[in-house]
């Protein structure tokens, strides 16, 4: 069941209708379900069924504080990348217990505080890092428990940009030199090796990467215990993808239950999952309004409130993301548009030739929007970052204020 669906001509989040939202709150701005969060966790965390496991939600995929606190509640682990994501997840209510460290550029300030907190384990990605993370655990007196991320080299047959199991990919640990590696891990006097960890690639759309990854980590594992090194968790990563325009990935009910599946038989290795986007993706929209109607020479262009800035995805990777009108009704005759933003760049764009019928002051919906949205938002030319509203039912809260810039126009804020 979807969280976002018109009532009667008018497109509702939950129980609120959007446009009040927008009235309300202005534009742009970022809206999500919590029911969707909770069904979009709960098919993972069910599908897993009785092997010992644990979801860490990828919290780059969105970091906002309401999102995160849904998701602790729920008992959710967390992958973080940075320190600012680990303070984010405890400010949320989240366990560091239940936190994996991942990143190939962590610094020993980010180590530090992540070992004073007691996190479950850093997803170690380097030979040098090890080093650092050992003399960091050294300084505090500490074991630190880490897992190798591991490179499976697998194709996983999506954006390059966001393919990362291959040799040519700056991320994790060659197969080849694995072994090698943990038993470097494991001669450190401050490391404590518990796990194994891979993660190829994000927005994937087949199943089958993702079990060719599992096979081989689980061939390396074996060969692991004939030397003596034993494990006790398996994370295979995040990356299950979303439909935005005409994919098929599978449900995150059938990638779990399929990860889950090869797992038999070895009740000792806890099966950890990192999804992100297959969580927050659908669960919010980014609302924004039509300024201007432009005729150019060969195109129409609706110039909306929402920029680049706002959601990076269509400048950054061409992605395609659904646009649907707020109001259905309209006097407007449908035309093809480029649906643009105020944004000094020929790349900022929201969508391009979208048959739609739009006048100046209509609202409009940019879906899947509650992944990599907000979090890869920015001031480009010094623009505010839009607020983050949580609905749950008919409740609305706002998680996140717009920024204070418009006060400086007012001069009630200096600049800095
Ligand atoms: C290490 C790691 N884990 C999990 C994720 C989450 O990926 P996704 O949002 O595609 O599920 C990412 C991002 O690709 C990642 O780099
Ligand atoms: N930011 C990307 C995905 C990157 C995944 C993180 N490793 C996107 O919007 O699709």
């Amino acid at each position: 069941m979807d969280h976002f669906v018109y009532r009667d001509g008018r497109l509702f989040a939950e129980d609120v209708a959007v446009s009040d939202l927008a009235r309300q709150h202005a534009t742009p701005l970022y809206v999500y379900s919590r029911a969707t969060l909770e069904r979009h966790w709960h098919a993972f965390n069910d599908a897993v069924g009785e092997h010992p496991h644990l979801i860490c939600y990828a919290v780059k995929a969105n970091s906002n504080l309401g999102v995160l606190s849904v998701l602790a509640k729920l008992g959710s682990g967390f992958d973080i990348v940075s320190a600012g994501e680990l303070a984010r997840v405890l400010e949320a209510g989240g366990d560091a217990a239940n936190v994996v460290f991942s990143g190939v550029g962590k610094k020993a300030d980010e180590i530090r505080y992540a070992l004073q907190q007691g996190i479950m384990c850093f997803n170690v990605e380097s030979e040098p890092e090890l080093h650092r993370i050992n003399a960091v655990a050294g300084e505090l007196g500490v074991k630190a428990p880490i897992s190798l991320r591991i490179n499976p080299d697998v194709d996983a047959r999506t954006h390059p940009y966001i393919s990362t199991g291959l040799k040519v990919n700056k991320f994790g640990i060659p197969r080849e030199r694995a072994i090698a590696t943990y038993e470097l891990a494991a001669s450190l006097p401050h490391i404590d090796v518990v796990g194994m960890d891979c993660h190829i690639g994000s927005q994937l759309t087949d199943i089958d990467p993702f079990v060719d990854a599992l096979e081989r980590l689980l061939v390396l594992i074996d060969e692991l215990a004939e030397k003596g090194i034993t494990i006790s968790h398996l994370d295979v990563g995040g990356g299950l993808g979303v439909t935005y325009n005409n994919e098929t990935p599978p449900h995150p009910r059938e990638y779990a239950a399929a990860m889950a599946e090869k797992m038999t038989g070895r009740d000792d290795l806890k099966l950890i999952l990192e999804p992100g986007r297959a969580i927050a993706a659908n669960a919010g929209i980014l609302v924004t309004e039509v300024e201007f109607i432009k005729e150019g020479e060969e195109k129409h262009f609706a110039i909306v409130d929402a920029a680049m800035n706002d959601m990076l995805r269509p400048a950054l990777y061409s992605a395609w993301q659904n646009i649907i009108r707020v109001e259905q009704h309209t006097a407007a005759t449908p035309k093809v548009y480029d649906i643009v933003g105020p944004v000094c760049e020929t790349g900022d764009f929201l969508g391009k030739d979208r048959h739609l019928a739009l006048a100046a002051g209509d609202l409009l919906a940019v879906r899947s929007a509650g992944a990599y949205g907000f979090v890869m938002a920015s001031n480009y030319n010094s623009r505010c970052r839009p607020a983050e509203i949580m609905v749950d039912g008919d409740q609305v809260t706002v998680v996140r204020e717009r920024e204070i810039l418009k006060d400086l126009w007012k001069g009630e804020h200096k600049l800095t």
